[in-house]
């Protein structure tokens, strides 16, 4: 049995935006799945339709084996949501926003002392368990919404964007509690605009775009699409101009057959087959046509150029995808 079962998930909002056109998702148990796409791709009208807290306007949704529009109150007590905004009351401490999550929950009075200390730890809050949360940092804060969205131990936990706004070290932390979480069992269903994210932590990623699914499969597969490697090269101060002509002589050159080429602030980035073996070809090329060098690098592809490859644009628009995104971090 899949954990979540979806078929031709549709759904239209009442002022005709059709959010969501066409999912199929089939994520097994213990899965740690990754749902990437831009601000306003459908990530979130997904996860309320998986959650229950909308109704499809098309199509069918399982979750735990329940039905979502006939069950829905199974599906609801067998799921942990943990949704972009905070559900914790800063005025409480994290063990009384926990035992409240508990009391929510239908969490037995004799199993709440255990399941709070034990998620506190989970969490690394138990040395603050008894200050107010008002006063917690963003990860802080996270941590705790992701404990109370486990209390009821459920067996599949829907994170939306976990870690948008965290720096990278509270990021980090979060992705160790998440790890932990799956190697329990619990299958995750996990929203990200970062891809480097995704790279880490997801068994499998299906990326979405304007409501519709264009691509599936694990990390691996997906940069293995993007076929050999990236070269980069980097010019002394280049001018727009500069960067076109580079362009164009990578791109025309006979050196790579049909290499993607794309201009970087500093230089260009060409996608080949052939860019390991050929790349000091082009750069032999480039010195004659009269440019010089300062950089240049030969690397694996990396979620960012299977984006680039699917979308033609990247994840552009999501506020989260800064300088600590794939491209740094997993570069050679
Ligand atoms: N209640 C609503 N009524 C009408 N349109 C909506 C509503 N909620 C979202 N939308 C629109 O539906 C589309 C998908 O939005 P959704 O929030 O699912 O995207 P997302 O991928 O989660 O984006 P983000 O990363 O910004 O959260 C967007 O065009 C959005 O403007």
């Amino acid at each position: 049995m899949n954990a979540i079962d979806a078929q031709h998930v549709q759904l239209t909002y009442s002022d005709g935006t059709e959010a969501v056109r066409d999912v199929t998702l089939e994520i097994p148990e213990g899965e740690f799945f990754g749902f990437l796409g831009a601000n306003g791709a459908g990530k979130t009208t997904t996860i309320k339709v998986l959650t229950t807290l909308l109704k499809p306007t098309g199509g069918s949704v399982t979750v735990n084996g329940y039905d979502a529009e006939t069950e829905s109150r199974a599906v609801r007590e067998s799921i942990g949501y943990m949704a972009q905004e905070t559900s914790i009351d800063p005025e409480l401490t994290p063990r009384e926003n926990v035992r409240f999550a508990c009391e929510a929950y239908g969490v037995s009075p004799t199993d709440r002392g255990d399941r709070i200390d034990d998620l506190l730890d989970l969490v690394d809050l138990a040395d603050v368990a008894d200050k107010r949360a008002k006063d917690f940092s963003g990860g802080m804060k996270k941590r705790l919404d992701v404990a109370t969205a486990l209390v009821h131990e459920p067996p599949i936990v829907f994170l939306d964007e976990p870690t948008t706004g965290l720096d990278p070290k509270a990021r980090n932390r979060l992705w160790d509690y998440f790890r932990e979480i799956n190697d329990r069992g619990t299958t995750v269903f996990l929203t990200t605009q970062y891809l480097e994210e995704a790279d880490h932590l997801c068994d499998r990623i299906s990326v979405i775009r304007g409501g519709t699914i264009v691509a599936s499969g694990s990390p691996a597969e997906l940069k293995s699409r993007v076929g050999g490697a990236v070269l980069e090269i980097e010019f002394e101060d280049p001018d727009a101009e500069t960067l076109e002509r580079a362009r164009e002589i990578a791109a025309e050159s006979k050196i790579f057959d049909g290499a993607a080429v794309e201009t970087t602030d500093e230089g260009i980035t060409v996608r080949s087959a052939e860019a390991r073996r050929r790349g000091t070809d082009l750069l032999v090329a480039l010195s004659e046509a009269g440019f010089t060098v300062v950089g240049f690098n030969v690397r694996d592809p990396t979620l960012d150029d299977v984006f680039l490859e699917i979308t033609g644009d990247g994840l552009d628009g999501a506020d989260g995808k800064g300088e600590d995104s794939a491209v740094a971090e997993v570069a050679e």
